[in-house]
């Protein structure tokens, strides 16, 4: 398949251009820029591995705590080949705004491995993980930041994660990491939390441009754990999804595909490729598919000045982090494409992890209902609340998503003092 261009600019550049855009909103000056475009606190750590062969490398891991004036800070560890210092650090700069627009009690942190997770046996990332987490446990904490799952990584490395803190303790600390397994202090939910808040956003999006829900047509890039909730719970509002994609490639069906059938062989074969009755198409085709709503949901910079202009979606829903460039938001914006931004659409995650943390810190467990009720009521209150802010002052989604946050966070480090 044809993988995307790399985008023309980092996609630290775009972070930063959004903050300096609310910054500009807000009217708050060149030194609240300054102060928020830089990371409070980062970390590069040197990762020997002895390979099931008996030879060894040296890999790279980063963790970046962007800010912490609103609590501890919050975010995803990452397994990934492109993972750099500079990914790591727009990565934790767009937790600190999603975390503030929905009002978690954290700031924003993020980790990383540059690591392919592919090519590596299991107990190769068991060791990859425990000396990343090794290295970084003087910066890590349930009170300073608390890792969770993201690309290339899942409920088994938040448990390896959690017993290398905790044998560096003495004690089990549960709180230390989110995404947990459920016999390990998990919270019930959380492995769909991201992709049911990104369908409840989409949902809303969808009546708010007056397109039904049932019947709607949409297109999910990437089939892992975002993308893959996306299009079941898509399905299951009566969405006909119709394309969807992962690494290896890509699937069309005009009448709709059967996403609980594709599940099933994906958890046979290992990629949607040659699911059987659709047709093979590129995966840079669904991101231009002809549908009402597009979900990226696998990695940024997909969406960029060199493909714009050819989403033919009514709608994009950011379920990754990052997945549409400052080019691109740009061109949709002009051919009023209405683009739910990242920080509001996939928040769900971290707002299932809160729910987590919270669990785990008191050892009182709710019922899954109980979570899902909670965090579709937190989402759906985050939309209408970026909906208004944005209509009153004629903003984007984004930029006035990003305003509400930055100014929750420039307003916490006002009032804790904001030049010691
Ligand atoms: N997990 C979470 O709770 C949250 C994740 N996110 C964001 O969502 C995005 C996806 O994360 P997550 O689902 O956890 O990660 P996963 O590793 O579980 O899945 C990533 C998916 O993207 C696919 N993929 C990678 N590159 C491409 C490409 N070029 N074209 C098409 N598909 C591709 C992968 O394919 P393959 O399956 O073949 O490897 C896989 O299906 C990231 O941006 C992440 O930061 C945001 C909020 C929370
Ligand atoms: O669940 C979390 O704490 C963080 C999830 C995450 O990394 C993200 O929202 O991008």
């Amino acid at each position: 398949m044809t993988l995307t261009a790399a985008p023309e600019r980092s996609v630290l550049d775009d972070a930063r251009e959004q903050l300096a855009q609310a910054v500009e909103t807000l009217g708050l000056g060149p030194a609240v820029f300054a102060m928020l475009a830089a990371p409070r606190r980062e970390i590069s750590v040197s990762i020997p591995l002895r390979r099931d062969d008996g030879t060894t490398e040296v890999l790279r891991g980063y963790r970046v705590q962007h800010n912490y004036s609103r609590g501890p800070g919050k975010g995803g560890v990452r397994f990934d080949a492109r993972v750099d210092i500079e990914e790591v650090r727009a990565l934790a700069m767009w937790m600190t705004w999603k975390c503030a627009l929905l009002d978690v009690p954290y700031g924003g942190a993020k980790g990383g491995v540059r690591v392919d997770p592919r090519k590596y046996s299991t107990a190769e990332l068991e060791r990859i993980t425990r000396r990343y987490t090794s290295e970084i446990a003087p910066i890590i904490g349930p009170n300073q930041d608390i890792p969770a799952p993201d690309i290339g990584t899942d409920e088994q490395t938040m448990a390896w994660m959690m017993d290398t803190y905790s044998v560096g303790r003495g004690h089990t600390v549960l709180g230390v990491v989110t995404g947990k397994p459920i016999a390990l202090g998990g919270s019930q939910g959380r492995a769909a939390s991201t992709s049911r808040g990104v369908v409840a956003i989409a949902v809303e999006a969808l009546r708010h441009v007056g397109i039904p829900v049932a019947g709607a047509r949409a297109a999910v890039q990437g089939f892992g754990k975002v993308g893959r909730g996306a299009a079941r719970f898509l399905a299951d509002e009566g969405v006909s999804v119709v394309a969807v994609s992962d690494v290896y490639g890509a699937i069309f069906d005009a009448a709709g595909l059967d996403i609980a059938a594709l599940e099933r062989f994906v958890d046979e074969t290992g990629s949607v490729v040659g699911f059987p009755g659709a047709q093979a198409i590129d995966g840079e085709d669904v991101l231009t598919a002809d549908v009402d709503l597009l979900v990226p949901a696998a990695v940024e910079g997909v969406v960029h000045a060199g493909n714009a202009e050819a989403v033919r979606a009514r709608i994009v829903v950011e379920g990754a982090n990052g997945p549409l460039t400052a080019d691109a938001d740009r061109i949709l914006e002009a051919r009023g494409v209405l683009v739910v931004p990242d920080i509001l659409a996939n928040a769900g995650g971290v707002v299932v992890s809160y729910f987590e943390w919270v669990q785990a810190n008191q050892s009182y467990w709710w019922s899954e209902d109980e979570v899902n009720q909670r965090l579709v009521d937190r989402m759906t209150r985050a939309w209408h609340d970026v909906l208004g802010y944005a209509a009153r002052r004629q903003l984007t989604l984004r930029l006035a998503a990003t305003c509400m946050a930055v100014e929750r966070v420039f307003r916490a480090h006002e009032m804790r003092g904001l030049y010691p």
